[in-house]
C-alpha cells in the first residue's frame, strides 16, 4: 500500500536527511525542504555544497543515512517504484550512447518505466526540444548543446510529474540557455514541478518561483525568489551630474553616499525596509548645496550580490 495521505500531498516532501558518504564525508546535514506542487525551485549553492547529493537523494540514487523523502506522497525507499516512475531527472553528466539515435535512446527511456509506446508524445517532445530533425543522428555526431537537449527528452520521455534539472546550463551558450529556460517554462504550464540547481545565479532569478540555498550540507536559506529580493536587497539611487564633482562636499558626507563615474555621478544606497531611507533630505541637502543632476535612475541589489553575502555570513 503506497504510504499516500489523505489530504494533497506536495510534490516532494524532505525531512531530516542527512547523508555521509563511505569516507566520513557528511554532505547533508538534517536538510528539510518541500517543494509545492506546480512550482519552479531554485536549488543554489557553491561548488561542493551538496546540491547533486539531494537531488540524487530524492531520485533514489544516492540512499540517505537518516531522514525520509516523499514524492507525492510515495515513500522514496519503500514505494520506489511509484515514487520513481513521478520523477525525470537530467543529470548534470553528460553521458549518452554514442552510437544510438536520438529516436532510439529517448524511447528505450520510456520503456524502462514500463509505459506504453507512444510515438505522438515522443515526437512532441523531440519537436519542442528542436530535435526533431535529428532523430535519426547518431549522439555522437550531436553538438555539446543537443546532447544536453536529448538529456531533457529522455528525462520527458515517461511523462514525468516532476523534472529535476541538475546544472542544465553548465557549458551551454546563451542561445541555448534562452531556449532551455524557455522549455522549463513551458513544462511548468503544464503542471510538471520543477527543481533545478544552478551556480547561474541570473538563472535563478529568471525561472524560480522559489530559491533555496545550500552551503556544506545545510539548506541555509528557502524563500520566494521575489520576497527574497525584496527582503535582502537594497537598492541605489544614481544621480547622473551635470558638472563633475573632485569630492562629496563635507557636509553631505555619508556611509550610504559614494562618487563614480569620474564624478559624474552621485550613488546612494539604502535599504528599501528602513523606516527612513533618507531621500527626501539628500535631495533638500543636494539643492542647497547647488549640486544639480540631470537624469536619477535606481537599481535593485541582484540575486547574486544577496548570494554571496549570504554565504560569507555562514561559513
Ligand atoms: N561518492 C562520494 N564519496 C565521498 N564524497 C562525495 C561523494 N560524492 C560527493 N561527495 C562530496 O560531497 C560534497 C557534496 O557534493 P555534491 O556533488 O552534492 O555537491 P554540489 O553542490 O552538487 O557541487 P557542484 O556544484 O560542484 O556540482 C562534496 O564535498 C563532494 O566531494
Amino acid at each position: 500500500m503506497p504510504t499516500k495521505a489523505a489530504t494533497m500531498p506536495h510534490a516532494i516532501e524532505v525531512s531530516s536527511l542527512s547523508k555521509s558518504y563511505a569516507d566520513g564525508f557528511q554532505a547533508l546535514k538534517s536538510v528539510d525542504l518541500t517543494i509545492r506542487d506546480g512550482e519552479i525551485f531554485a536549488l543554489l549553492g557553491p561548488n561542493g555544497a551538496g546540491k547533486t547529493t539531494l537531488i540524487n537523494a530524492i531520485c533514489g540514487i544516492v540512499t540517505p543515512t537518516a531522514g525520509s523523502i516523499t514524492v507525492s506522497g510515495y515513500d522514496n525507499q519503500k514505494d520506489y517504484r511509484q515514487a520513481r516512475a513521478l520523477i525525470g531527472l537530467v543529470p548534470q553528466e553528460l553521458t549518452t550512447e554514442a552510437f544510438e539515435t536520438v529516436w532510439s535512446t529517448v524511447s528505450f527511456s520510456r520503456g524502462l518505466f514500463g509505459k506504453p509506446r507512444d510515438d505522438g508524445h515522443l515526437e512532441r517532445v523531440l519537436r519542442d526540444l528542436s530535435l526533431w530533425n535529428k532523430r535519426n543522428n547518431k549522439l555522437i555526431t550531436l553538438s555539446g548543446g543537443m546532447k544536453r537537449r536529448v538529456l531533457i527528452a529522455k528525462a520527458l520521455s515517461h511523462e514525468p510529474r516532476i523534472l529535476f534539472l541538475d546544472e542544465p546550463t553548465a557549458g551551454v551558450d546563451v542561445e541555448l540557455r534562452r531556449d532551455m529556460w524557455e522549455v522549463v517554462r513551458e513544462l511548468r504550464d503544464t503542471g510538471v514541478t520543477i527543481v533545478l540547481t544552478t551556480h547561474y545565479i541570473e538563472e535563478a532569478e529568471q525561472m524560480a518561483d522559489r530559491v533555496g540555498v545550500i552551503n556544506e550540507g545545510e539548506l541555509i536559506l528557502i524563500e520566494e525568489k521575489n520576497e527574497l529580493m525584496q527582503k535582502l536587497g537594497q537598492k541605489q539611487i544614481i544621480l547622473d551630474l551635470n558638472q563633475p564633482l573632485s569630492a562629496i562636499p563635507e557636509h553631505l558626507q555619508d556611509d550610504r553616499l559614494t562618487l563614480e563615474a569620474n564624478g559624474m555621478q552621485l550613488v546612494y544606497t539604502y535599504d528599501t525596509h528602513a523606516e527612513r531611507t533618507g531621500i527626501t533630505g539628500l535631495l533638500q541637502q543636494l539643492r542647497d548645496a547647488g549640486i544639480h543632476f540631470h537624469d536619477i535612475h535606481t537599481k535593485q541589489s541582484s540575486l547574486e550580490e544577496i548570494f554571496v553575502d549570504l554565504v560569507k555570513r555562514n561559513p
